[in-house]
């Protein structure tokens, strides 16, 4: 008997691959209304001062690769076909489930290259892909979240654990572990999302697995619009700890992402790094998990755990 078939539905974010590509990821971002010319440019100054254009692209095509052949080595029932669907630029995630409908695929598991669910995120990916799964009679499996996977834990904590241990004891003593994610509007809290909780657990397992001290919880990237988001952001929080606790060095732990994007590379090592240096402290950040093996190894054991539990 042949292997089973699935299609393996990896959805993320989605980034411009060029420069031109900027304004219509935008839009499409702000539901199809275009941007004012001041905030465009503005994001087009934070892809530049990135490098030009985000490396993200490349990453996420790497993972999906890496995630598929890594669940083809670890076992042979299942053939699993890798299929990128992003939210806000093409392939779309209705583009990578027709793909697989064309491809005579029927049974699929998706998973989102993000570790912690909120009904912005990770809720709004799945309705898509569901959406148009219907429509070709496939059936989707879905990884809802995947922050408290013993391996994702253990590769941060490992590079945490890493950068405090360079420390002098003088330096550690005044070292702090700035957790965080993504802020989204605080009305998400009204219907009870998990998502702050699926933080604050991830920053415990971490402080649990590196013995540190010092972590405290924030909140970046907030976007440009009139309602409140959830807080503290980093830059304030960093000032607030400095002054306060007489915190002198800030490790930062981005965990609500895994790859390199402007969010890590401009919010965190440039935003983030003016307020250490206009304060005198010092700024560190640990290497984002991208392609590395055993964090790759992590998300196929969490897919196959899916599939399993299927069967
Ligand atoms: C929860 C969350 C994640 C993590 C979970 C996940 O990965 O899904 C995430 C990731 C990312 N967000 C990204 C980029 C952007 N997000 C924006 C705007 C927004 N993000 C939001 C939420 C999230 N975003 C929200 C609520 C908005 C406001 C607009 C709206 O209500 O929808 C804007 C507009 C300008 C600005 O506000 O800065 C940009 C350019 C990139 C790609 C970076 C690159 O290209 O390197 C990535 C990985
Ligand atoms: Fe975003």
């Amino acid at each position: 008997m042949g292997k089973q078939k699935i299609g393996l539905l990896v959805m993320a974010y989605g980034t411009p691959y060029k420069e031109e590509d900027i304004e219509r990821y935008y839009t499409h971002i702000r539901h199809g209304r275009k941007p004012a010319e001041d905030a465009l440019q503005d994001l087009k100054d934070r892809y530049k001062a990135i490098g030009g254009i985000s490396p993200l692209a490349k990453i996420t095509e790497q993972q999906a690769a890496a995630l598929e052949a890594d669940l083809n080595d670890a076992q042979d029932e299942y053939e699993f076909k890798a299929y990128i669907g992003l939210k806000h630029i093409e392939p779309f995630i209705e583009d990578a489930v027709s793909e697989m409908a064309k491809d005579g695929i029927k049974e699929a598991v998706s998973i989102v290259l993000a570790p912690h669910y909120s009904t912005f995120s990770v809720k709004s990916y799945n309705t898509r892909a569901n959406d148009e799964a219907e429509k070709h009679g496939i059936t989707i499996e879905s990884v809802e979240s995947w922050y408290n996977a013993p391996g994702f834990i253990k590769l941060w904590s490992d590079r945490i654990g890493a950068i405090f241990f360079e420390m002098t004891p003088e330096e550690r003593e005044k070292a702090v572990l700035v957790v965080s994610a993504h802020s989204l509007p605080e009305k998400i809290l009204q219907n009870g999302d998990p998502y702050p909780e699926q933080l604050r657990e991830t920053a415990e397992l971490i402080q649990e697995e590196t013995g540190i001290k010092n972590v405290e919880i924030g909140w970046q990237s907030e976007g440009n619009t009139p309602d409140p988001w959830l807080g503290p952001d980093v830059q304030d929080l960093t000032r607030k700890l400095y002054h306060e606790k007489g915190y002198r060095s800030f490790v930062y732990a981005p965990v609500g992402f895994i790859a390199d994007h402007l969010e890590v590379l401009y919010d965190n090592d440039y935003e983030c790094k003016v307020v250490c240096d206009e304060l005198g402290a010092n700024y560190y950040r640990p290497e984002m998990p991208n392609v590395n093996p055993q964090f790759i190894h992590t998300l196929a054991g969490v897919v196959l755990q899916k599939v399993k539990s299927e069967v």
